[in-house]
C-alpha cells in the first residue's frame, strides 16, 4: 500500500484557504471596485470622500474588495484607513478605540475614559489627514441601536471638530439596512449603493479554479472535482462554501494518498462541509428568524400565506417583517419561493433545501 511521505502535500500554500485570505487574483468585480476608488479617490486630494455601502448577500467579496481598497489606500500618506469587524467590535467604545489605535498607533487607555473624551482625541488626533472607516457587518449593530449611534457620531465629526474629514465605507447583507436606519442618521447619510449580487457558475468556476492554482500544486485538482465543487457553491451561493470544500477534498485526497482530487473526494466530504456550514448560517440568524425557518421545514410545502397566518400565531411579528425575513432567509439560500400555478390562481410556493440537516442544524438551538 501506498503511503504518503511526510513531507509530501497536494497544497501548495494551504494559508490560500484559510477564511480571512486575501486572494492575489480578485475577480469579475470590477465594476464594484471603481465604484469605491472613486467614491474614496477624494481622500488623496485630503478631501472628504463619498460615503458608500456595500451590499449583498454572504460569500460575495464584500469584505474583500474593501480590504483591497484599503491595502491600497494605506500606502497613500495623509489617509488613515480604518478596518472594523461589527460582529467583534460591537460597541460604540471598541469601534472608537479601533479607529484611535490607528490614528495615533498605541492603545488608548483601557480603563476610565469616557466616550466623549475618547471620541475627540480621536477627531484632534486626525489633524490634516482623512479617516476613512470600513464598518464590516453593520447589521449586526442594527439590533443593539448602536449602529445608528457610531455612523451619527463618524458623520457629524466634520461638525464637532472644524476641517475634520471622515469618510464612511458600509458592508452589509441586508440589502435594505439604509432603510432600516433611524431618521437623525438617514437625514445625513446618503451612501452610494454598492450591490454584490451573487456570482453566476462561471464566474463562481473562474474563481475556484483561481484559487486552486495558488493553492495547490499544478494538475492537482482534476476538472471534474472543480466542476462538481463549483456546482454545488453556485447552488449555495457563499463562496467560503466553495473554498471550504475544496480544502476539505484536497484533504481527503491526501488522507487516501491520491495525488489528484478527484470527484470521489468532493463526494466524500460534502455532506459534512454543508452540516457545518449550515449551522454557521442558522447560528447567525435572529430568534425570530430561527422560529420562521423551524416552521418552514417542519411542514411539507407551504404557501407565504399559510406560513404568515402560522408565524403571526407564533410571535405576534407583523407583515412587513415577515416578508423582510423571509427575503432574508432566500438570499442566504435556506429556502426558495417559487410561482405556481394552481386552480386558476397564481400561489408563492416555499420550497426547502436537503430538510434533514437544515433540521439537525436547527435542533441545537
Ligand atoms: N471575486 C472574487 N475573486 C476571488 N475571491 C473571491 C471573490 N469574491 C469572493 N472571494 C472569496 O470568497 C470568500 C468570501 O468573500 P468575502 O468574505 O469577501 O464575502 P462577503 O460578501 O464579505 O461575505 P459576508 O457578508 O458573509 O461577510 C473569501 O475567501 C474571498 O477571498
Amino acid at each position: 500500500m501506498r503511503y504518503l511521505r511526510w513531507d509530501e502535500t497536494l497544497f501548495r500554500n494551504y494559508e490560500v484557504f484559510d477564511e480571512d485570505y486575501l486572494p492575489e487574483e480578485y475577480l469579475h468585480r470590477e465594476t464594484q471596485l471603481n465604484r469605491l476608488v472613486s467614491n474614496l479617490k477624494p481622500a488623496l486630494r485630503g478631501a472628504r470622500p463619498v460615503n458608500c455601502l456595500c451590499l449583498g448577500p454572504p460569500g460575495t467579496g464584500k469584505t474583500t474588495a474593501v480590504k483591497l481598497i484599503f491595502k491600497d489606500l494605506s500606502e497613500f500618506e495623509g489617509v488613515i484607513p480604518v478596518y472594523v469587524n461589527c460582529q467583534i467590535m460591537n460597541s460604540k467604545q471598541q469601534v472608537f478605540a479601533k479607529i484611535f489605535r490607528a490614528v495615533y498607533g498605541y492603545e488608548p487607555p483601557s480603563y476610565g475614559v469616557p466616550f466623549t473624551k475618547l471620541y475627540y482625541s480621536v477627531m484632534k488626533g486626525i489633524g490634516e489627514r482623512v479617516l476613512v472607516v470600513a464598518l464590516d457587518d453593520l447589521n449586526f449593530l442594527l439590533s443593539e441601536e448602536v449602529a445608528n449611534e457610531v455612523l451619527y457620531a463618524l458623520l457629524k465629526a466634520h461638525e464637532e471638530v472644524e476641517g475634520v474629514k471622515v469618510g464612511i465605507v458600509g458592508i452589509a447583507t441586508d440589502v435594505k439596512l439604509a432603510a432600516r436606519l433611524d431618521e437623525r442618521v438617514s437625514s445625513v447619510f446618503h451612501p452610494d449603493e454598492i450591490h454584490f449580487p451573487l456570482y453566476g457558475f462561471e464566474e463562481i468556476r473562474d474563481i475556484l479554479a483561481s484559487r486552486a492554482r495558488f493553492g495547490f500544486y499544478p494538475g492537482v485538482l482534476s476538472d471534474e472535482a472543480l466542476d462538481k465543487i463549483a456546482e454545488l457553491c453556485y447552488e449555495y451561493g457563499d463562496l467560503r462554501f466553495g473554498i471550504y470544500l475544496m480544502k476539505l477534498a484536497g484533504l481527503e485526497a491526501e488522507r487516501e494518498a491520491s495525488r489528484r482530487i478527484e470527484l470521489r473526494h468532493v463526494e466524500a466530504v460534502y455532506e459534512g462541509s454543508r452540516r457545518v456550514f449550515l449551522k454557521k448560517s442558522v447560528q447567525a440568524l435572529s430568534d425570530h428568524e430561527r422560529v420562521l425557518l423551524g416552521l418552514i421545514y417542519s411542514s411539507d410545502e407551504l404557501t407565504t400565506g399559510e406560513l404568515y397566518r402560522r408565524f403571526k400565531e407564533m410571535t405576534a411579528v407583523g407583515y412587513t417583517k415577515f416578508y423582510e425575513m423571509l427575503s432574508k432567509l432566500e438570499s442566504i439560500r435556506l429556502i426558495d419561493t417559487r410561482f405556481e400555478q394552481r386552480g386558476g390562481r397564481t400561489r408563492a410556493i416555499i420550497k426547502r433545501y436537503e430538510p434533514a440537516l437544515v433540521l439537525d442544524a436547527l435542533e441545537e438551538f
